[in-house]
């Protein structure tokens, strides 16, 4: 052994993920007891069996370079990650590249983690819930043969009615009757036992499935490429939850129903061979029954799409109206945002009413079912005692089973139509989701390149938001290592696209963008966000504390580290002033600090990240004239040389502090080169228009 590299299981299951650039939940080693681990071999089956993931296969030869990575388990050191062969005797470790000798006692594991999105393969909402279903098939397999028990015992309260109708009473035989009752109790303490056991048992698989399913979509929409996401924050909230409506259709008791539903076959067995041409009732009495629960389905599908769509752009317009009531109170907007609320209240009643209406309507017919079935057995039953076939007893039974085919059955029938046809909806919105397109996926077949050096080069790139025209075309433009750079031009001329789309937030719709010699598109979205910090213009906090969002996607890092850098960009004093320093709480739409601040926290996080691009849309805007002659003076002495710095800049001063100058317009580079130069042919512009009172910036623009 050259280095003894080796953790525990849980940091080599992380290093693993890195290494298969798969992202674990930050917080997944919780639920995983220390002391449920033996120190052994078994470990990695017992943690695989706690998260719910495939269990690892034992690697039984001498692994190829070509499986690599694997998790390596030595019994005298622990757990490692091997990355590739150094030699032929000697394995390189995933962390810090130490050496590992192979030798025939070590065990390697082939691990495939589980990714959130599943490769980004695009599936429809009902496939995901279907396979996590099918995960959990041996508990629905237990939770069937449970629900066959449970029906076969239903029969003893029929089969005792008919012995205590027919034996019992004419002999007024008590011990028999004694014993019938004792044995029906009993049955029925199995049901009970056997119908709560699968009600316990489906709760905790829904609430599983729940949380694997809500976990892909909370995934999946936080991967949504920033340039196709609808623009509909809240409608998309609502389209996503969704979800709820299919877990509490899936969860729900009616459920059951639809289990119990193929034994209505049984029971109808049963009363033929206890009542003979009695089982005519439910043998026509069902059938009607179910093509009236089609025919309302077909008859509120309509309704419930609409009344979705309606649902979710009346939630879209309330996120709405609460994110921007100072704009709509400053702007008296009240009474307008208002009529488009009741304008879409009264559009979600005018769907829904038709599919209350009709299935109040469904439920009264369904009752009267029922009970026309009932007397249909009774009537055809006395007929069948009278004439000698059956004896009362088994008419009773009957009676009794006749109850179990056309009771809660058909009386819950209309409500879970009803509940599933709002289901489907929300299945039709969520496929709707997951038909957008995602971010470039994280899974295995992304770059990771060690070191990223070299040039960001843009080559023919354009790019249009969804709907509008194009907003930005860039035939060419190369930003060298240690550059620093201006980008300059008129409101909406396409600084802040280009930003986003250097940054590789947005892709471009053509043309491509190259990164140290390596096509944007295919590097590993977490190498990507360490090599290119990005600052947006409006800096936006999320609920929590302060280092919650100074350290969100970076990881652990200790109290000094973080107030040195604050220290350095001027939030030190936001952070002192506080009585709750770091753990100061931000609100939920990261209200709690002011706009400057919050331009601070942002620049702080760069800071901690270190990136080794930086690029910033008017990181001053906010600031005031301190804390701008403090962000000049960190970028100027903080940022190494060997630092690249991309900034947009309203601020005509704070151009010395950069070599070169892009002017933009249009969407298109209109000027780009040296400053000086570019200044003077700025000011050319400007003496040119000199009478003018416009910004010389947006006129030499224009
Ligand atoms: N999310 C969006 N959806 C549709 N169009 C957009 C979106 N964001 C920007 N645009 C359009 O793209 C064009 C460029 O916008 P951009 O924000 O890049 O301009 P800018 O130069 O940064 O402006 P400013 O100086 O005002 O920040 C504008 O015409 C704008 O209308």
């Amino acid at each position: 052994m050259t280095v003894s590299a080796t953790y525990n299981i849980c940091s080599a299951i992380d290093f693993l993920a890195q290494a298969q650039g798969k992202s674990l939940p930050p917080s997944w080693t919780d639920e995983i007891d220390e002391s449920e681990l033996a120190g052994d071999v078994a470990d990695i089956a017992r943690v695989c069996k706690k998260m719910g993931w495939a269990i690892p296969v034992l690697q039984q030869s001498r692994p190829r370079p070509d499986q690599l990575p694997l998790i390596v388990y030595d019994k005298n050191e622990g757990w490692a990650v091997v990355d590739q062969w150094e030699n032929e005797h000697q394995f390189r470790l995933r962390n810090g590249g130490g050496l590992k000798d192979f030798d025939d006692d070590l065990v390697f594991f082939d691990m495939n983690l589980p990714d959130p999105l599943q490769g980004g393969k695009v599936q429809t909402a009902r496939s995901i819930f279907w396979q996590a279903i099918m995960r959990r098939k041996q508990v629905l397999v237990s939770a069937a043969i449970a629900t066959i028990f449970a029906n076969i015992i239903a029969l003893a309260t029929s089969l005792f009615s008919m012995q205590v109708f027919d034996r019992v009473i004419p002999l007024a035989s008590y011990s028999t009757l004694f014993v019938l009752t004792l044995g029906t109790l009993v049955a029925l303490s199995f049901d009970f036992v056997l119908r709560t056991v699968r009600s316990l048992m489906i709760e905790r698989e829904a609430a599983d499935i729940d949380f694997e399913v809500s976990e892909y979509f909370f995934a999946r929409s936080q991967a949504l490429r920033m340039d196709t996401r609808p623009p509909g924050v809240g409608t998309l909230a609502a389209q996503l939850r969704g979800l709820e409506q299919v877990r509490s259709t899936m969860s729900s008791g009616s459920l059951f129903l639809i289990a119990d539903l193929p034994f209505a076959l049984f029971f109808i067995g049963f009363i033929y061979w206890v009542g003979g041409p009695v089982a005519f009732v439910p043998i026509i009495s069902l059938p009607i029954a179910l093509i009236f629960a089609l025919i309302l389905a077909r008859l509120i599908r309509n309704g419930t799409d609409r009344a979705q769509v309606s649902g979710n752009r009346k939630n879209g317009l309330l996120v709405e109206s609460l994110d921007a009531v100072e704009t709509i109170k400053a702007s008296r907007g009240g009474w307008f945002m208002l009529a488009r609320w009741n304008r879409l209240v009264r559009d979600v009643h005018h769907y829904e009413d038709p599919v209350k209406r009709t299935s109040a309507v469904a439920q009264s017919v369904f009752s009267i079912l029922q009970q026309v079935s009932y007397i249909a057995i009774i009537a055809v039953g006395a007929i069948q005692v009278g004439e000698g076939h059956i004896t009362s007893g088994a008419l009773l039974a009957c009676s009794i089973i006749g109850g179990r085919v056309n009771g809660p059955l058909i009386a819950q029938l209309p409500n879970l139509i009803v509940q599933w046809g709002y289901a489907k909806s929300s299945l039709a919105a969520l496929d709707s989701i997951l038909k957008l397109p995602i971010e470039r996926s994280s899974g295995d077949n992304s770059l990771r390149p060690d070191v990223l050096k070299g040039p960001l080069i843009a080559d023919g790139v354009r790019f249009g938001y969804p709907g509008a025209r194009e907003s930005l075309e860039v035939p060419g433009l190369v930003i060298k290592d240690g550059q620093r750079i201006a980008i300059v031009g008129g409101i909406g001329s396409g600084k802040t696209t280009l930003l986003r789309v250097l940054s590789g937030l947005y892709s471009p719709q053509s043309g491509a963008l190259k990164l140290g010699g390596l096509d944007m598109a295919q590097i590993a979205d977490d190498v990507l966000r360490k090599h290119i910090g990005y600052l947006p213009q409006d800096y936006r906090l999320v609920n929590g504390t302060l280092r919650d969002n100074l350290l969100m996607g970076i990881g652990s890092t200790d109290d000094e580290a973080i107030l040195s850098a604050a220290s350095k960009t001027g939030l030190d004093q936001t952070i002192s002033a506080h009585p709750m320093g770091l753990d100061l709480p931000i609100q939920e739409g990261g209200r709690g600090l002011s706009g400057g601040q919050r331009t601070l926290v942002g620049l702080t996080r760069l800071m901690l990240i270190n990136p080794h691009m930086w690029i910033l849309d008017e990181p001053t805007s906010n600031l005031d004239a301190n804390s701008e002659a403090q962000f000049m003076d960190l970028i100027g002495r903080e940022l190494s040389s060997d630092r690249t710095l991309v900034v947009v800049t309203h601020k005509l001063q704070l151009l010395n502090h950069f070599q070169r100058v892009i002017v933009m317009a249009r969407g298109k580079i209109v000027a780009d080169g040296p400053r000086d130069e570019v200044l003077r042919r700025l000011q050319a512009n400007a003496a040119n228009v000199a009478s003018s009172t416009v910004h010389p910036l947006s006129r030499a623009t224009s």
